[in-house]
């Protein structure tokens, strides 16, 4: 008879919920540790315990109904028995039920507690994300969330706040508001203090209520100012954490202001928490195109060959918002673009565009191979950065505010809303090509972009009917991460016709006309990783501290000598200094 020992798997076949057991248990198997299956990326990894060794394997899945033979597992002798383990994938409607069931039979929930529930982000983004992997049946069977944070509120207020933000798929919308009251009725609400252990431990109370002797599996998310991180991390750890199942902490960015309170943050977080159990969210991580990188390159045959100095002249990371820091210049003064943009969204974006082929994809060799990049940088030079802030400018009869018009902000502030720097790997593969980065509030547009600029095609043949501009004859791979993804390859073509004039045109994948399925937010991708406790897409501690000493020395600088940013109009492409550097390097910019 098969045993169930097992956990979930969520995807979009009809087989959208299934559990693995094996057919007989092998003999010389003490437990098995976990088995966690996500056909999410089509793989299972399995953890075993003998008496005297742990094992580990991956194993792969294919979509839909099949079984899988374990192999022979890795490290030390192979268990023999081993291989007459089976993964099997069952009916939605049995496994449904299976995925209440942790590895030892018994049953389990998950309760999730988002911490400054009353704020911005909590509203904006971290509710609508849980409704969202609700309406798609990827939570387990037996979840709770609760709204943590200091203002009063009822069960019924937290509900009715939370609906405001929630919506329906576009490409679905069946059972939509069914749905989004079956999901308010799982939301309750806690008001305490975030240094309170009093508070924490009657939190603590209401969700064993919930959990109802179940093995409990608890998820903090910190929504609120870094400052009160360590408090609600040590209250929520010492008085709400979990007695049977697993406990993890999401921390949302900002990691510190610099290496030293970066690493100081660490440290604390740790005395309640092992580095296990942070999760560390830059959510730029779990954009769809952010996850789509490693596939087109080492999925593709034709890129991989080109990746590298040998045949990329340049590659740009850019970020613009077309508003400016309207409500959040309270905390944007104390961090400016660089802290809130570059040494976390663009660097991370560049570590993976950059990093080796990883031994697996397995969260840790992914995420060694991010550090070695990070390690193998230059810290950023101040010549090689520009700073601007935005000023106040009138169109069409409207005006915009400056930076400084925020009344949150001081009057005299220097901190920058726009920034473009130029930075180096030096290792064998990228040595001497520019990563040009710019990121921008208060711009002409919207957008995030990958921009690869290939080298110019030796002895050009058609360098007559091309003309002077070699540049723009060039191939450059643009990754549009947002809005509108896309990812297109800018190619020389000739025009139709009897005369031989070239041209220039896009390979385009365009995401709206390719895929109809309305794409998830990053948060959801994030939150359900969490959940699944799959730590790929979270950064861990040292490349957080490699993240931090690329930047500290010129954030130091920068503030030292009172550099002053250069002013650009609300609303315009920014300072013309980020042309200049970029020229420094023979670069053009590939956004103009
Ligand atoms: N908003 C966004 O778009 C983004 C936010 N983040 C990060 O996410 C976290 C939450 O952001 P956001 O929701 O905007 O933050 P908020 O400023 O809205 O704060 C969240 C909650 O924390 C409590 N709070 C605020 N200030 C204090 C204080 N000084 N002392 C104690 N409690 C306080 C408030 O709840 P109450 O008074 O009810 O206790 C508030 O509702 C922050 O770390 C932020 O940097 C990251 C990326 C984007
Ligand atoms: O982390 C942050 O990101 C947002 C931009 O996120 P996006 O997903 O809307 O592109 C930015 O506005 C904010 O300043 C920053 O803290």
């Amino acid at each position: 008879m098969a045993t169930l020992y097992s956990t979930h798997l969520s995807t979009s076949s009809s087989h959208s919920y299934s559990y693995a057991s094996f057919t007989s248990k092998p003999a010389n198997l003490q437990r098995i540790a976990s088995i966690s299956v996500s056909n999410r990326f089509l793989a299972a990894r399995v953890s075993l315990q003998s008496q005297t060794n742990s094992y580990q394997n991956v194993v792969g899945l294919q979509d839909g109904a099949m079984a899988t033979k374990l192999s022979p597992v890795e490290g030390g002798s192979p268990i023999k028995n081993l291989k007459e383990g089976l993964l099997s994938v069952i009916s939605p409607e049995e496994s449904k039920e299976a995925a209440s069931f942790d590895i030892s039979g018994n049953e389990s929930t998950v309760s999730i507690t988002v911490v400054g529930a009353s704020g911005d982000l909590a509203k904006k983004k971290i509710f609508p994300a849980l409704f969202a992997l609700y309406y798609e049946d990827c939570l387990p069977k037996h979840f709770t969330i609760y709204g943590y944070a200091r203002s009063k509120m009822t069960d019924a207020e937290l509900r009715n706040m939370v609906s405001k933000t929630l919506t329906c798929r576009i490409d679905k919308r069946e059972n939509c508001d069914e749905k989004m009251d079956e999901f308010l009725k799982r939301c309750f609400y806690h008001a305490g203090q975030y240094d309170s252990q009093e508070n924490f431990a009657d939190l603590d109370k209401k969700l064993k209520e919930h959990e109802g002797g179940r093995v409990s599996n608890r998820l903090f998310y910190l929504s609120i100012p870094p400052n009160i991180f360590i408090d609600a991390v040590k209250c929520a750890s010492l008085s709400a954490s979990s007695g049977n199942g697993w406990t993890r902490v999401i921390v949302e960015k900002p990691f510190g202001h610099d290496s030293e309170s970066s690493a100081a943050l660490t440290k604390s977080l740790k005395q309640y928490l092992t580095e296990d159990q942070i999760f560390r969210i830059d959510h730029y991580l779990g954009k769809e195109l952010v996850e789509n990188l490693s596939v087109l390159r080492f999925s593709n045959l034709i890129f991989e060959p080109l990746w590298s100095r040998q045949y990329i002249r340049n590659v740009q990371f850019i970020f613009s918002e077309d508003f400016g820091t309207e409500g959040r210049g309270g905390y944007f003064d104390n961090y400016g673009i660089i802290r809130d943009i570059m040494q976390n969204h663009l660097l991370q974006i560049l570590a993976l565009f950059a990093m080796e082929t990883p031994v697996s994809l397995d969260a840790e060799d992914i995420r060694n191979e991010k550090v070695k990049v990070l390690r193998s940088m230059r810290p950023l030079q101040l010549e090689n950065v520009v700073i601007g802030q935005y000023k106040s400018h009138t169109k069409g009869g409207i005006t915009y505010p400056a930076y400084t018009d925020d009344k949150t902000v001081p009057k005299d502030s220097l901190t920058p809303t726009f920034a473009a720097a130029a930075l180096f790997i030096d290792n064998a593969r990228w040595d001497g090509v520019p990563f040009l980065m710019k990121a921008g509030k208060a711009l002409h547009t919207k957008g995030a972009e990958i921009r690869v600029q290939f080298r110019h095609v030796p002895g050009n043949l058609y360098n007559r009917n091309i003309g002077t501009d070699l540049d723009r004859a060039t191939n450059e791979l643009v990754i549009r991460v947002q809005p509108d993804e896309a990812i297109y390859l800018k190619i020389n073509n000739k025009v139709p016709g009897l005369g031989m004039r070239l041209d220039s045109s896009h390979l385009n994948l365009h995401y709206a006309a390719r895929y109809s399925k309305e794409i998830p937010d990053a948060y959801e991708r994030l939150l359900l990783d969490a959940i699944e406790g799959e730590r790929r897409l979270f950064i861990r501690s040292d490349e957080l501290d490699a993240a931090w000493s690329l930047f500290t020395p010129v954030l130091k600088e920068l503030e030292e000598k009172k550099i002053i940013p250069e002013y650009y109009p609300h609303g315009s492409r920014g300072p013309v200094g980020a042309h200049y550097l970029a020229a420094r390097y023979k670069v053009r910019w590939g956004d103009l």
